[in-house]
């Protein structure tokens, strides 16, 4: 039987479980669900982004630039602090070695990986959310440039359009409690 102590501690890195993966994925969505179920908190890095600017993503984007707001994503994910929590990332996340590396210090990273065809049933082409894309990029072409990032910094690669956003939750809570016991 655990002592109340060791019950209290955040044990591995801080107990917390980081999402990352493709805009449309599920991240923010499948993120609340699991800290619900696993009794977390809920950090979505795009929200704390939209606070602190005090305006809508796209709007920050626009004003930034791409470049901009990569730089505004890396400084936001370097400063996060948390424990016990879920942690949802914007799509564009991986692209920072330094703020994926952080990350990674505060707990399993978990790859929400989708077909195209899912996300664009989800989401369309995306052109009506905020992403961090060159001019001209198709979706599929924005997937197949991300992968190897995704697969690089993810520790735990899971399905994301098998199931329903619960069963998704479901699973990660699976996999992720195996990886950190
Ligand atoms: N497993 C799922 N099954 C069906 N729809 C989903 C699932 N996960 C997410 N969605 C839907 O897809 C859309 C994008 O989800 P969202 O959580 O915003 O993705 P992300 O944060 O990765 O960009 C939302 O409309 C959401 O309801
Ligand atoms: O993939 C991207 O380039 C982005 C995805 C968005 O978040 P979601 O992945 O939650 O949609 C948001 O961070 C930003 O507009 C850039
Ligand atoms: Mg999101």
């Amino acid at each position: 039987m655990k002592t109340a102590e060791q019950s209290q501690s955040p044990g591995p890195r801080g107990r917390n479980v980081v999402l990352i993966g493709m805009p449309g994925s599920g991240k923010s969505t499948v993120g609340v669900l699991l800290a619900r179920r696993s009794g977390r908190g809920f950090i979505d890095t795009d929200l704390r982004i939209q606070q602190a600017e005090g305006m809508k993503l796209q709007q920050v984007l626009e004003r930034r630039g791409l470049d901009g707001f990569r730089r505004l994503e890396e400084e936001t994910l370097r400063a996060l602090r948390a424990e016990r929590c879920v942690i949802a990332t914007g799509g564009s996340a991986v692209y920072s070695d330094a703020a994926m590396t952080h990350l990674r210090s505060l707990g399993p990273v978990v790859w929400l990986d989708c077909g195209v065809d899912t996300l664009r049933r989800r989401i369309g082409e995306g052109g009506q959310r905020g992403m961090v894309r060159r001019p001209g990029l198709s979706l599929e072409q924005l997937a197949r440039e991300r992968r190897p990032l995704y697969e690089r910094w993810a520790d735990l690669h899971i399905d994301a359009s098998a199931g329903s956003a619960e069963e998704v939750a479901g699973e990660i809570q699976k996999l992720s409690g195996k990886a950190e016991t």
